[in-house]
């Protein structure tokens, strides 16, 4: 048997790097869209300037004595960062407190006039109303012609490309991607994934989510066509508490998305009405643990999470960030086997993720060599390739 494998933790901590371009400059440019978006009072403003300054070259701060998730984020290693760069640190910790650090600068979960607003709204908001949306919603018209399995490939690279906020809903087209010199999916576990998902079955698909918007409306369209044919009994959608990684989906925004099907045309308000319905007889459940916005990787499931994911017949695994959780956010080989580094996962377990971080597993030697000679390293973080990985 083989020892369990293991490589080393991406830190933020090379300039150059992906993951140090996301603190060093994504994560400043975060705090100002946030701050433009909204009229924030001159309290709010000192707290984003103080955040600014800390994330330049400061050190990781605790949080305050009386924030109502202090335990969490003391069970999740607090103790452990506090004072040390933000650059040292696992990369993967340090992007999840800096949304946690964002919250708190904007009032987000104290008393007062700014609770509960979420930062992100007003650019989650524009993608729904965007008129692409319409027409991916329109295209789903197109799609009733197809034959059942037909409908459930595209809906599932709908949802599969949707992680790039393309809702595109590409029909499977294998000539195209075999013919191509470096194909788009750069690993295909499909046919495992619906062999997980038979006609008839009555078991349950948990779905952990990614953005909001146009990757939610089609990860909701996915859940909606399984639970229409028979090919799931119930579904669990996992969201964040909280606004994360700026577009990340909530319950609020699971209900914007809902109540933008219900109101479109056509087998998107069908589609619609199927899911508003099942959410109110409990066929499609929404959860939002603390957990899934934590800074661990999934290795480290709490045991209630880990209990219910374990009576899930697939867990999909939607997106980037997830990616990493589930696989853990670590300098693998492109070649060790996805099953191996997913072993932990309670349940039959699907990655859906275009890919944009270094981290990837599972590739074939070949697949691996053809990406690189073709783009040297950019096909990892640039969106343009994804990935289906199933471990059975
Ligand atoms: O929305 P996704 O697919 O999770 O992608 C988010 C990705 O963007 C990053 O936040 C980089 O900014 C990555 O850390 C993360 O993996």
């Amino acid at each position: 048997m083989s020892a369990t494998p293991t490589a080393p933790v991406i830190l933020g901590d090379e300039p150059g790097s992906f993951p140090h371009s996301v603190l060093a400059e994504r994560h400043p440019a975060i705090i100002q869209q946030v701050r433009d978006a909204f009229p924030y009072d001159p309290t709010r403003h000192r707290a984003l300037d103080a955040l600014l300054a800390n994330c330049a070259d400061g050190a990781v701060e605790p949080l305050s004595a009386t924030a109502h998730d202090r335990d969490h984020w003391t069970a999740w290693g607090l103790g452990t960062h506090v004072g040390r760069s933000w650059y040292d640190i696992p990369w993967l910790w340090s992007e999840s407190y800096f949304y946690r650090r964002l919250l708190d600068a904007v009032g987000y979960f104290a008393p007062g006039p700014w609770q509960g607003i979420d930062p992100f709204r007003p650019f989650k908001l524009a993608e729904l109303a965007a008129p692409e949306t319409d027409e991916e919603l329109a295209a789903l018209d197109d799609l009733t012609t197809l034959p059942a399995d037909g409908q459930a490939r595209a809906l599932l690279h709908g949802s599969l490309w949707g992680n790039r906020a393309d809702l595109g809903f590409r029909l499977s087209d294998s000539a195209a991607a075999t013919a191509a010199a470096v194909p788009a999916l750069v690993a295909d576990d499909s046919d495992t994934l619906w062999s997980l998902l038979p006609s008839g079955g009555a078991g349950t698909l948990c779905l952990i989510a990614d953005n909001a918007g146009r990757e939610l409306v089609p990860d909701l369209l996915l859940i909606a066509h399984l639970l229409e044919h028979g090919r799931v009994g119930r579904a669990v959608l996992h969201v964040k508490p909280y606004p994360y990684y700026v577009s990340d989906a909530t319950t609020a925004d699971v209900v914007d998305a809902l109540t933008r099907l219900v109101r479109a045309d056509g087998r998107a308000a069908e589609y619609g009405r199927l899911l508003w319905s099942a959410m109110t007889d409990g066929t499609l459940a929404v959860r939002a643990h603390p957990f899934s916005a934590g800074p661990l990787p999934y290795a480290d499931l709490p045991a209630d999470l880990r209990a219910e994911l374990a009576t899930a017949a697939l867990t999909v695994v939607k997106g980037d960030l997830n990616y990493r959780r589930l696989v853990g956010d670590r300098r693998w080989p492109a070649t060790v086997p996805f099953a191996e580094v997913t072993a932990h996962f309670p349940s039959p377990v699907a990655a859906l993720r275009t890919l944009k971080s270094d981290v990837v597993t599972g590739l074939a030697p070949a697949t691996e060599a053809a990406l690189d000679a073709a783009e040297g390293g950019s096909w990892r973080t640039a969106g343009t390739h994804a990935l289906i990985q199933v471990r059975t």
